[in-house]
C-alpha cells in the first residue's frame, strides 16, 4: 500500500504536533526540530510530510496532495473545505473573540470589523442579526480599532495578553479552538487501514 502524506502546519503549531507525533511512537528525525525543508520523507515510517502555511493545509489535503492534514479549527471553519475532520488533537489551544476598546458602541450603520477570518466574521454577526463591513487584514488585527480602522475586532486570542498590551478588552467569545487532524475522503476510503492505525495511536496519546 502506498504511503500517507500529512500536512504539516508551519509556526505554532508545528512543534506541538511534532511531540504528539512522537508520543504516539513515531520515529520523526532531526529534520524536524531544525530545517527549511518542505517535504520531509520518513521512509522508516512509510509517511510524508509537507510543511505548509497553516491557512493553506485544508486546500492540499482537499485537493488530495495530501492524505491528511492538521488544522486550526478557525482554519477548518474559514476555509470549508471538502475534508473530514477525524480527530481533535487537543493542542494548540486558543478561541476567536470579538474584541475592540473599552466602553466603545458599534457604529449604528454599518460598524467596520477588521479580522484575518472575514467568512467566520460575517457570519457571527449575521446570526446576531448585525450588517456589518468586514476589513480583511493579515495580521497585527489588535491595530485596527487603535487607529480607527474599525469597531471591533475578530482575532485569536490565547494568553490574553496582546488585547491587554494595547488596551482592548474582548466583548464576546466566539468559539473555541483547537486542531484537528483533518483527512481527505477519497484517501480515508483507499488507505483506511493506515489511517485508523495512526488515528488509533494517536487516539492513545490524546486520551491517555
Ligand atoms: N495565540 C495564537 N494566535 C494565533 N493562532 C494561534 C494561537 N494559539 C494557537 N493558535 C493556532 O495556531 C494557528 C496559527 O498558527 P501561526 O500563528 O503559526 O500561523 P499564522 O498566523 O497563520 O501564520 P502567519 O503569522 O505566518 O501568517 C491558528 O490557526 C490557531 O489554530
Ligand atoms: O492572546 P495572545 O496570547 O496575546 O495571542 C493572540 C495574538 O496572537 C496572534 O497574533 P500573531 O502573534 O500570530 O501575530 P499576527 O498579528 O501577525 O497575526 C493573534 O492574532 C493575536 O494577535
Amino acid at each position: 500500500m502506498s504511503s500517507l502524506t500529512i500536512a504539516m502546519p508551519k509556526g505554532r503549531i508545528f512543534e506541538e504536533a511534532v511531540e504528539l507525533l512522537r508520543k504516539a511512537d513515531y520515529d520523526l528525525p532531526p529534520e524536524f526540530d531544525d530545517s527549511r525543508k518542505l517535504i520531509i520523507e520518513v521512509p522508516q515510517e512509510d509517511l510524508r510530510f509537507i510543511l505548509a502555511k497553516p491557512m493553506d493545509v485544508p486546500t492540499y489535503v482537499e485537493h488530495g496532495v495530501a492524505d491528511l492534514g492538521i488544522a486550526g479549527k478557525d482554519v477548518m471553519l474559514e476555509e470549508e473545505r471538502d475534508v473530514y475532520e477525524l480527530l481533535d488533537l487537543k493542542i494548540s489551544g486558543c478561541y476567536l473573540a470579538v474584541a475592540g476598546l473599552p466602553g466603545t458602541k458599534m457604529s449604528d450603520v454599518a460598524p467596520k470589523i477588521a479580522t484575518k477570518y472575514p467568512n467566520v466574521a460575517s457570519s457571527y454577526f449575521r446570526e446576531q442579526g448585525e450588517q456589518v463591513e468586514i476589513i480583511k487584514l493579515n495580521g497585527s488585527i489588535e491595530l485596527a480599532p487603535l487607529i480607527g480602522l474599525a469597531d471591533r475586532i475578530v482575532d485569536i486570542v490565547s494568553t490574553g495578553r496582546t488585547l491587554k498590551e494595547n488596551g482592548l478588552v474582548e466583548y464576546e467569545t466566539i468559539v473555541d479552538i483547537t486542531s484537528r487532524l483533518i483527512v481527505n475522503p477519497v484517501s480515508y476510503r483507499m488507505k483506511d487501514e493506515k489511517i485508523e492505525d495512526l488515528v488509533a495511536r494517536l487516539t492513545r496519546i490524546i486520551e491517555g
